[in-house]
């Protein structure tokens, strides 16, 4: 096994910059540079020299043992001075020593997985909290990589297998007189479990949605001010307004964060029946944009009325430049910022409600696997509602269950998907 070594932090100037150092040959490789290593876990602050004695940096030194570190193997750190000059000198002093080479994306989590210190998903998750802008982002990735999904997986492996395990019993006791019917504790269990699958199921696309952004999209007629508060919620000019009718043909894309949640607003052409080629063609886009995205924000002007596209019940609908509008319509101004504040607070408090569940499987992949097995639990029902005689086929639906569960945490036939899911890593990690 090489040993294998990078910048844990990024690239570029700082203050600090982290070097890590994972495998057989971590610990000894840091002593050539660093003359002694202080004990595991505590910093000790040494003078790195390369072979020939060159002095190369003072950095704090922070050593894990074999099964007490990140990558489950013998890990060294070095905090050294965050200059490219600096981690470049000892990354060049490390990659001399025999045995040791500059790590691929992603090698040290991947060490991680093999070793057994993270499953499959909370791979994932660390990926996910890594690349995580928002609040909600970062707690459903650290949810994720604390590993809420594997303790759930547990608990339904731990129900399956009892039921398959009862079942069995039944087999085993065929010809005799079997002592107790298994049949309501097997159905409570399989109900249990299917029902809960069901659940996690549904809740994959929220979590997609706040590791992808919700999308709320600007409708309404042309000239409402659509543009113009894509702008003032953006802070800058990211759409081109005018007076002429029919200014924005291509949906315009902002991506916030709104309290919290990422959110990306679309700015849209204006809604209206026109004999320009290229407007209808915009208006089009409009259309099937405002209709995927998870809410849409109706800008009126002052006929009141809409074109091309209704309403959802939890569609928000108001007067756009409010600040022309006499009395006290509901209304909002991207030319002011009259009603904007409120506009954003409702646009959060409907998402967030949507976003409030608590989920733990987050992606298709985790959908796919609960739906295999959700899948293979509906065919032993299906068999033992037949009767005991085919209860060896329903234990064997279980096991099924069993595997496509265990491929959510890497326990089993994963090595395809693991290419792709280190492919998003970057170097050092
Ligand atoms: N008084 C006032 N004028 C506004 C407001 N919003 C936009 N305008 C003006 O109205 C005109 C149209 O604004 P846009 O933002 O381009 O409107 P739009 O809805 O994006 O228009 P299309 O892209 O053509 O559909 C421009 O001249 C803006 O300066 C507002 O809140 N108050
Ligand atoms: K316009
Ligand atoms: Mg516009």
């Amino acid at each position: 096994m090489d040993t294998i070594f990078a910048q844990a932090t990024a690239r570029g100037k700082a203050g600090v910059a982290v070097i890590r150092i994972s495998g057989p040959r971590a610990h000894s490789a840091a002593r050539a540079l660093a003359g002694s290593l202080p004990a595991p876990r505590q910093a000790g602050l040494r003078r790195l020299a390369d072979a020939d004695g060159v002095p190369l940096d003072e950095a704090l030194v922070l050593c894990f043992a074999k099964g007490a570190s990140f990558t489950g193997e013998d890990v060294v750190e070095f905090q050294c001075h965050g200059s490219p000059a600096t981690v470049a000198a000892l990354l060049s002093a490390l990659g001399r020593i025999e045995g040791l080479r500059l790590a691929e994306p992603g090698e040290f989590t991947r060490r991680a997985l093999e070793n057994g210190v993270l499953d499959l998903a909370q791979v994932e998750g660390l990926g996910d909290l890594l690349e995580a802008e928002t609040e909600a982002q970062r707690r459903q990735a650290l949810r994720v990589l604390s590993g809420a999904l594997g303790a759930k997986v547990d608990r339904w492996r731990d129900a399956l297998i009892r039921a398959a395990a009862l079942l069995e019993a039944t087999i085993d006791f065929a010809d005799e007189d079997v002592p107790v019917d298994v049949t309501p504790e097997v159905t409570g269990l399989l109900d249990e479990v299917a029902a809960s699958l069901r659940s996690e199921i549904d809740g994959v696309s929220v979590a997609e949605r706040i590791r992808d952004g919700f999308e709320v999209a600007i409708v309404g007629p042309p000239n409402a001010g659509k543009s113009t508060l894509l702008n003032h919620l953006a802070g800058r000019e990211a759409a081109i307004t005018s007076e002429h009718a029919g200014t924005t043909r291509d949906v315009i894309e902002v991506r916030m964060d709104l309290d919290g949640l990422p959110v990306t607003f679309l700015d849209t052409a204006g809604l209206r029946e026109s004999a320009d080629e290229v407007e209808t063609i915009g208006i089009a886009r409009a259309v099937a944009r405002a209709e995927a995205a998870d809410l849409r924000v109706f800008l009126l002007d002052d006929t009141g009325k809409t074109q091309g596209l209704a309403p959802g019940p939890e569609d928000i609908v108001l007067r756009g430049k409010a600040d022309l509008a006499d009395g006290a319509a509901h209304g909002v101004s991207g030319l002011t910022g009259e009603g904007v504040a409120d506009l954003v607070a409702q646009i959060s408090t409907t998402l967030e409600g949507r976003a409030s569940r608590t989920v733990t499987a987050t992606r298709e992949r985790h959908a796919e696997a609960m739906r295999r097995a959700g899948g293979a639990i509906a065919e032993a029902q299906n068999q033992l509602s037949l009767g005991m005689e085919t209860a060896e086929l329903a234990a064997e639906d279980l096991r099924r269950a069993v595997r496509a569960l265990e491929t959510l945490l890497g326990r089993v036939d994963v090595e395809n998907l693991l290419d792709e899911i280190f492919s998003r890593f970057c170097l050092g990690k």
